[in-house]
């Protein structure tokens, strides 16, 4: 008897979120007021990362930029007091978890206040076909990609649950929601990621008395700046993908956290293959990504890296 007026709450529940999700697209919901938050950024001194500081500042909230490029990292910091907001710099690098665990507290007592949104950003990629990757690159992938994950929510999230406030956002990729060729240290550890993020997110709504922290997925298509380089599928298909202004990708991820939007993937357009990824037969998928080129997308990539490499 129970069972079934459980099953009968479920299905409510499931159909009122199915509505409440469509008509979120027509109907922006109520954007949250950050002003005065202690935003940290991971991975600060690069693309993502300083465009994800000044549209924090712009709300309003006060950032801590972790990079381990300090010269870029002071840059940001430079940017973000131009435009009339405060910036903390710390030279970090996110793998290395005594440095995370020892500059988090040195943050805390800097500042004499705690870390609210947490902005997991920092990434890189090997850029060498798999028997063509030094094992270290590799490893290196998987530390900054997925590992740093757990030193700063490790570091952060005791200070966000006792007071029940909080967001930590995970800068991932669609290649952590679908893979392609070539890059698999960068798939792993953005699959990786992402099941990081979400077995947090559930263990935290497990938590009665942790629903004031959200949680929210930023999985951006290929972005068109140098991490990248070279990447292009068919040119037919790109008229309808194209690689994504950084600016775009930011105010879109910041919408998404603005209103507690779990999961983002920008374009809209690369929701399609995650879910045809779940609902098609594995072959039929690999038919569409040679049609679209997706298949050998990173040779170009690759090819660029080596030209690099040489030339350095
Ligand atoms: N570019 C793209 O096409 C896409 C990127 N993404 C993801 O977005 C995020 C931001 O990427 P993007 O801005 O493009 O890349 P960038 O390379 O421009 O920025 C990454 C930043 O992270 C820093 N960083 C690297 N390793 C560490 C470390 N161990 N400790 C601290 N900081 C570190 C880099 O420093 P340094 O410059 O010194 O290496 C750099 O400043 C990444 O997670 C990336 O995987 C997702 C989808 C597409
Ligand atoms: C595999 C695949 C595609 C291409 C994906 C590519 C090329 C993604 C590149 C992403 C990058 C560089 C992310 C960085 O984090 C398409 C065209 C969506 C079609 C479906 C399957």
């Amino acid at each position: 008897m129970i069972v079934l007026m459980d099953m009968q709450m479920m299905m409510l529940d499931v159909i009122y979120f199915i509505l409440r999700g469509c008509l979120r697209i027509v109907m922006r919901p109520r954007t949250k007021d950050i002003s005065g938050e202690l935003v940290l950024i991971t991975g600060a001194g690069g693309g993502l990362g300083r465009l994800f500081a000044l549209q924090f500042v712009r709300e309003g909230a006060e950032v801590v930029l972790w990079d381990m490029n300090a010269e870029t990292n002071e840059a940001t910091a430079k940017l973000v007091r131009e435009a009339g907001g405060k910036a903390h710099t710390y030279t970090v690098d996110v793998t290395d978890r005594d440095t995370v665990y020892k500059v988090a507290d040195l943050v805390r007592k800097d500042l004499g206040r705690d870390v609210t949104f947490l902005i997991n950003n920092a990434g890189v990629v090997a850029g060498h076909r798999l028997l063509d990757c030094p094992d270290d690159m590799v490893e290196r992938t998987l530390k900054v990609n997925c590992h740093a994950h757990f030193w700063t929510v490790k570091a952060f999230l005791p200070q966000m649950k006792a007071n029940n406030h909080g967001h930590i956002v995970t800068v991932a990729s669609v290649l952590g929601l679908f893979a392609t060729a070539c890059v698999e240290d960068y798939c792993a550890s953005k699959f990786a990621a992402v099941g990081f993020h979400e077995s947090l997110t559930h263990e935290l709504l497990t938590e009665e008395e942790c629903d004031g922290i959200k949680t929210t997925l930023v999985c951006p298509y290929l972005i068109d700046n140098d991490m990248f380089e070279g990447c292009k599928i068919r040119e037919e298909a790109e008229l309808f993908l194209s690689a994504q202004d950084p600016v775009y990708v930011v105010q879109q991820a910041m919408n998404a956290i603005l209103i507690d939007q779990p999961l983002v993937c920008i374009p809209r357009l690369t929701y399609i293959p995650y879910i045809a990824k779940a609902l098609l037969p594995w072959d039929a998928n690999v038919a569409t990504y040679r049609f679209v080129g997706s298949d050998k997308s990173m040779y170009p990539f690759i090819e660029k890296k080596k030209t690099a490499i040489k030339a350095a």
